[in-house]
């Protein structure tokens, strides 16, 4: 008879399907490796299963314990499959912007899920790491594998993911690109793959309000990167272990619009149904392709998930239209809004030692309302707009006196070059009035109300 024991025997073994429609144009051979083949439709069954199995050997948690875990959704699914055939229960803490289909499909596989807000910082005890790490503690005989740091995830890339991808392309890839979340999917696998070709490229894919990308180039943790966005399951604001940077070459970000509409084209295009992740890495690595693959190049890109899990809103036409991302209107970028400035690097600084009256004048001779606040290396830290000067100094007008830093506001966001005005206007408010953008030549650009009602008009 041909049987698997239980269905975490399925894991694994996921094939490569060459990318036909998407690719048009790009040189090499593009193949995608399909992880929704998984049993829990997931590339995260992979590390569920190591884990656990890491877990229990070391004696961590005992039979009928509880597995508790912080995830998007695909890693709890894993865990809670593991945990069915191992006799544990589970409890997951998700942040609120995770899909609907995720906590159902978690639930109907017996796991308790606890839905906690997006928009706190990672040490507020309200997010969904902090509640995973106090019911860890609270809960006798519990698991807290804690995906973000638990190299057993990079293990097991290293150990699967890797050598499937090496064996079927006959080790001609050249190419390897992927979302990057925890960091385990790309780090296991690159490291695997460059111990057998040195020269292979890995391609990570970040996310708009993720701060891989900028951390890699400037060795910064650049909090003003970080600001809420849509995509489920890649991007951080923290920086997880299983990130080791030096197996990751190259960075590419990509806006959820993007992701989400290469995610439909993949499933209507390609007849791969795939999670909104699987957008962001294809997207991100064809841009990078468009650039850099020459003929004889085999690019493999990872697609973690299933589309069911997203059915209510990439998929969903009513819910694509709400957020922008269906318009048959062109709305214009944050690029085009720069270059209608005929590439004047309009950016003025005021250091965060000066005084406020200083700072006014400087407003006064500009003609601005607003600028960013440096500290003596010239690094951002801060902002200053005129309503908020104005109302400090009806409240104690000896506040001109005063150092810029007793007045100045946090910094301004960065966003991406490609985001386009409806995603620029919603990121600005009263407590963000203006928007920082890095251009091509490194210069950066201050966006404000009027640079987007300017560009409304034009
Ligand atoms: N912060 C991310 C998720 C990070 S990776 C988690 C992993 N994919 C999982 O399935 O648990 C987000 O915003 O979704």
């Amino acid at each position: 008879m041909n049987y698997y024991n239980s269905i975490i025997d399925t894991i694994g073994n996921t094939p490569l399907v060459k990318l036909n429609k998407v690719t048009k144009g790009i040189r090499g051979t593009v193949l995608a490796k399909v992880e929704y083949f998984n049993p829990g439709n997931s590339v995260k069954d992979r590390i569920a299963v190591r884990m656990i199995d890491d877990a229990e050997a070391a004696g961590l948690i005992k039979p009928g314990g509880t597995i508790i875990e912080g995830t998007s959704g695909n890693t709890g699914m894993g865990l809670a499959l593991a945990a069915i055939g191992k006799g544990y229960k589970c409890i997951f803490t998700m942040a609120d912007k995770q899909s609907q289909e995720k906590i159902d499909i978690l639930r109907a596989v017996g796991a308790e899920v606890v839905v906690c807000p997006t928009n706190v910082t990672p040490d507020d005890p309200r997010s969904y790491y902090s509640v995973a790490k106090r019911l860890a503690r609270e809960i006798p005989n519990s698991l807290y594998p804690n995906q973000y740091d638990n190299l057993s995830n990079t293990a097991a890339h290293y150990a699967t993911t890797g050598p499937e991808i090496w064996r079927d392309t006959d080790g001609r890839i050249t190419h390897f690109a992927a979302g990057v979340g925890t960091g385990g999917t790309i780090c296991g696998t690159s490291k695997f793959l460059k111990e057998q070709n040195p020269g292979l490229v890995s391609v990570g894919i970040d996310t708009y309000g993720s701060v891989f990308k900028k951390y890699k180039e400037t060795g910064v943790f650049d909090e003003g990167e970080i600001y809420p966005y849509l995509t489920e399951g890649i991007g951080e604001d923290i920086l997880p272990k299983n990130v080791d940077f030096s197996l990751i070459d190259h960075f590419v970000k990509v806006t959820d619009k993007d992701a989400a509409i290469m995610t439909r084209r993949l499933a209507r295009e390609e007849g791969l149904f795939v999670g909104w992740s699987c957008g962001s890495a294809t997207h991100g690595a064809l841009e990078w392709a468009k650039e850099h693959l020459t003929e004889t190049d085999v690019m493999i890109i990872l697609l973690p998930d299933h589309g069911t899990r997203y059915l209510g809103k990439i998929y969903n036409d009513t819910w694509m239209k709400d957020h922008g991302f269906l318009e048959s209107r062109q709305f214009a970028t944050a690029r085009d809004i720069v270059r209608s400035k005929n590439g004047k690097s309009s950016l003025t600084t005021i250091s965060q030692n000066v005084t406020v009256s200083e700072a006014i004048k400087v407003l006064n001779q500009q003609g601005i309302s607003q600028m960013p606040v440096t500290d003596t290396t010239g690094h951002i830290v801060g902002s200053l707009t005129d309503s908020t000067i104005l109302s400090r100094l009806i409240d104690d007008s000896t506040v001109k006196d005063q150092a810029v830093e007793t007045v100045m506001d946090k910094p301004f966001k960065f966003v991406g070059l490609d985001n386009t005005l409806d995603v620029l206007s919603s990121l600005i408010d009263r407590d963000n009035k203006a928007l920082l953008v890095r251009d091509e030549q490194d210069h950066i650009h201050v966006i404000t109300q009027a640079d987007l009602l300017a560009a409304v008009t034009a």
